[in-house]
């Protein structure tokens, strides 16, 4: 049999990779991961807990802002100490995650690394070995094939801002758009939204949509429908940007929040068989690639589920699992929920309101305003929706607001294990809380 340097091998190493390679280790596997940035990737560094951390002092101002008078005083952002703290919240990561990697005994890689066969990555000239190779790539930025695209800015370029743009511009009306959208204008910068079409996050149940962006167009953030970016320039210490019918407009700073696209170039894919498309890399149930020991993981799948943590955790996780032995079976996906971290936030899990008027099953609508528990801080803007089956069981919910983030992922277990009346009769939650809120309702 052939001596290889590691029983698995992964390429990358964000929540595709770590949240199972650690327990892949433990359990006797000789295991690495190469990693060409910062250990724990994108959600830790430039994602999730970056972007929330931005987050949380706008919900504080917007409670404040419901509260007003009986919380007095005046309360403003401080731009630079968000990004301090954001800094000094996310700074210890890397190293926490590397801490824990190497104290289950996974080998850590530092480098660029390329395929050169089915089993062998290179990485800074050396050859690293392995039986089985996971391609945990993950994302990056697109960015607009305009004139000047060189001119604007990705995500992670705007959380690592020392001061706040007084103008900004953001292409795009998908997740980054509107949560950015959101901070910056609570921030105090004057915000304009340039959507492709004339929706956004299409993904989200749209009356939901619409009442964040009027409630986004009263604060004084501008959306533009159907805008057809076709150049940026710059214009002396402004930046102009070109759009529609000979519109255009001038800025301090563009985020250009188009869209992520897969990291698959330069990583040795088309030389050893692995299939993959614009998307993302092609997998079987068993997340096997065309090559039959090389596995993917992450966003950087080519799938229907939503390319979020939670998603590259459970992926990560269920690798662990086939690996070692735990399983054989095919990977069988839970409901996953998704968030919009705007304020109010918009949640989602299961089937939708939309897919419900054709599946015939039933819609319950709950109004924020009419919840006591939501009224203890004036929250009025929002809804929750639930859909139920023909045996009443809950199979999908949305929700828009300050909670929803919360509210629908409370629900989940419902979902999950299609909980009956008796069931659910035997959650007691914890009294008063957003749980209880949330439960009550089924
Ligand atoms: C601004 C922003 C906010 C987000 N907010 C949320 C949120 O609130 N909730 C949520 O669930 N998700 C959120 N996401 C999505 C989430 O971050 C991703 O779903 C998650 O990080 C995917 O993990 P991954 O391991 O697949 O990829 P990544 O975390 O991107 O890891 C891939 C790693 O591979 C490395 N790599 C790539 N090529 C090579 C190579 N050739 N050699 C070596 N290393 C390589 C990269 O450096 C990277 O570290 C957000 C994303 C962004 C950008
Ligand atoms: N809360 C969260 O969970 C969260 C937050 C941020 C990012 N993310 C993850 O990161 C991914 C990327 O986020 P994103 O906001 O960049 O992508 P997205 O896919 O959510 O949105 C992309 C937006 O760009 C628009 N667009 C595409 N081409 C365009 C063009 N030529 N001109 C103008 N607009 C154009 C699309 O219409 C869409 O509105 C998300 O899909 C998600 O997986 C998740």
């Amino acid at each position: 049999m052939t001596e290889y340097d590691y029983d698995v091998l992964y390429l990358g190493c964000g929540h595709g990779t770590f949240d199972g390679a650690i327990p892949l280790s433990q359990s006797g596997k000789k295991v690495a991961v190469i990693e060409s940035g910062l250990i724990g990737g994108t959600c830790p560094n430039r994602g999730c807990n970056a972007k929330i951390t931005l987050d949380t002092p706008v919900k504080l101002v917007r409670s404040k802002e419901r509260l007003n008078g009986i919380v007095k005083g005046n309360w403003s952002l401080d731009w630079s100490q968000m990004v301090a703290q954001k800094q000094a919240v996310i700074d210890p990561l890397p190293d926490m995650i590397a801490g824990l990697l190497q104290g289950s005994g996974v080998t850590i890689i530092h480098g660029q690394g390329t395929l050169t066969d089915a089993h062998t990555i290179n990485v800074g000239g050396q050859s690293v070995t392995a039986d089985k190779i996971v391609i945990a790539t993950g994302l990056r930025p697109h960015k607009l094939s305009v004139p000047g695209t060189e001119l604007t800015h990705d995500s992670e370029d705007f959380m690592n801002l020392k001061a706040l743009p007084k103008r900004l511009t953001i292409v795009g009306a998908g997740y980054i758009a509107m949560e950015f959208a959101t901070i910056a204008n609570a921030a105090g910068a004057d915000v304009t939204v340039l959507m492709h079409g004339d929706q956004a996050l299409r993904q989200f149940h749209q009356p939901f949509v619409n009442a964040v962006i009027d409630d986004l167009t009263k604060r004084g953030v501008s959306f533009v429908k159907k805008a057809q970016v076709s150049a940026f320039a710059k214009n002396g210490n402004a930046l102009t940007v070109s759009f529609g019918d000979g519109q255009s407009l001038t800025t301090d700073w563009i985020l250009d929040a188009t869209g992520r696209i897969p990291n698959v170039e330069n990583i040795g894919l088309e030389k050893v068989g692995v299939k993959y498309s614009a998307h993302g890399i092609e997998v079987n149930d068993h997340l096997q690639t065309s090559v039959a020991n090389i596995y993917a993981s992450g966003d950087v799948i080519d799938k229907k589920q939503p390319k979020l943590t939670p998603t590259a955790i459970f992926e990560s996780v269920y690798l662990m699992q086939l690996f070692s032995g735990q399983t054989n079976g095919p990977i069988d996906y839970p409901a996953i929920p998704s968030t919009v971290f705007t304020s109010p936030r918009i949640a989602k899990v299961g089937e939708s309101v939309e897919s419900a008027q054709t599946t015939g099953d039933s819609v319950v609508v709950n109004h924020i305003a009419d919840d006591w528990y939501r009224q203890i801080d004036k929250q009025t803007l929002g809804d929750s929706k639930l859909v139920f089956n023909s045996q009443h069981q809950l199979v999908g919910a949305t929700e828009m607001s300050e909670e929803a983030d919360n509210a629908i992922d409370t629900l989940l277990p419902a979902i999950e294990f299609g909980l009956d009346a008796s069931q659910i009769g035997r959650i007691v939650n914890l009294f008063p809380s957003i749980a209880s809120s949330a439960w009550e309702k089924l």
